[in-house]
């Protein structure tokens, strides 16, 4: 199996840089004539995948609103996960994990391990327990093809008083986060013997579109090798406009996953497909110019 920043990559190079979230709301559920249920989450997160297949890169399932259904929640998942792996999408379950090192590893088990009954490609994750934390998780990124997203510097306005504050070593703990993605990337791909100028690593941040990074301590110049991938939620219905997103992310954008939601998912499943495709096109004229 191909390391998951060399599946990146390759989207990139297909010029691919939406993740179509799946996140079943019950008002949206309701807008789509759908039930607030297990089924009606379902329906919702299959219709996405069909739309998304060979128009976007990922999809992000929202892994909150299937849990709402407990069990029949979470196979109503495995069948939207198993559609998407079908379809050739790569899966980033938006779980935000994150415990002392040996719960995390079981995390990781969950929804990283080969065969696992939620098997994903990728998983957000929750840095705050100490980025050394996530750990457990490094064995499926080394050498099952997986990625992780570290929350580094999130789009929500609660987030910036934490996410600024500065550490002992003069970074600000958005800006350490990112330090240890790129740290753990350029070691791994040294090991590899991967350092091609179009390598992409596996372990990815979250920034949000809304936030202006500088504030958060985070250099947008900074090229590094392998490329660091950033989940970039906030675009639609958070206020972020996709059309921003070269002047957002500035010199990192060329790896940017750039997530809307809500706003692909409200108007109903009829407009569905028509709404991806526009996303999809949006985002690959703001990085490159062209759709
Ligand atoms: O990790 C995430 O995906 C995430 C991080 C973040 O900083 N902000 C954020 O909104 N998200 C997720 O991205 C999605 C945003 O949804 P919309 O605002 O509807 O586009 C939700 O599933 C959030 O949980």
């Amino acid at each position: 199996m191909p390391s998951f920043g060399a599946r990146l990559a390759a989207e990139f190079a297909a010029s691919r840089h939406l993740c179509a979230g799946i996140d079943p709301h019950a008002p949206l559920l309701a807008e789509w004539g759908l039930d607030d249920s297990a089924a009606g989450a379902e329906r919702m997160g299959r219709d996405v995948v069909a739309a998304a297949a060979g128009v976007a890169a990922c999809v992000k399932p929202q892994i909150s609103f299937y849990e709402r259904f407990g069990s029949a929640g979470f196979a109503a998942l495995e069948r939207v996960f198993a559609d998407a792996r079908d379809a050739g999408l790569l899966i980033v379950a938006d779980v935000k994990r994150g415990d002392i090192g040996s719960t995390f590893a079981a995390y990781a088990e969950a929804w990283l391990a080969p065969g696992s009954p939620l098997e994903a490609d990728a998983m957000t994750v929750a840095p705050y327990m100490g980025f050394e934390t996530l750990s457990g998780a490094f064995p499926y990124v080394r050498s099952h093809g997986k990625g992780l997203f570290v929350l580094a510097a999130t789009s929500n306005p609660e987030a910036r008083d934490v996410q600024t504050a500065v550490r002992g070593d003069g970074r600000t703990l958005a800006a350490s986060m990112v330090a240890s993605a790129n740290a753990f990337n350029a070691a791994e791909s040294s090991a590899a013997g991967d350092t091609g100028a179009d390598s992409v690593g596996s372990v990815g941040v979250v920034l949000g579109a809304t936030l202006k990074l500088a504030d958060f301590g985070i250099d947008t110049a900074e090229r590094v090798s392998p490329a660091l991938p950033v989940l970039a939620p906030g675009f639609g219905h958070q206020g972020a406009r996709i059309e921003d997103a070269a002047e957002i992310f500035g010199g990192i954008g060329h790896a940017v996953l750039a997530n809307e939601s809500r706003s692909i998912l409200s108007g109903g499943g009829e407009g569905l497909a028509a709404r991806v495709r526009d996303r999809a096109e949006r985002i690959t004229e703001a990085l490159y110019g062209r759709s």
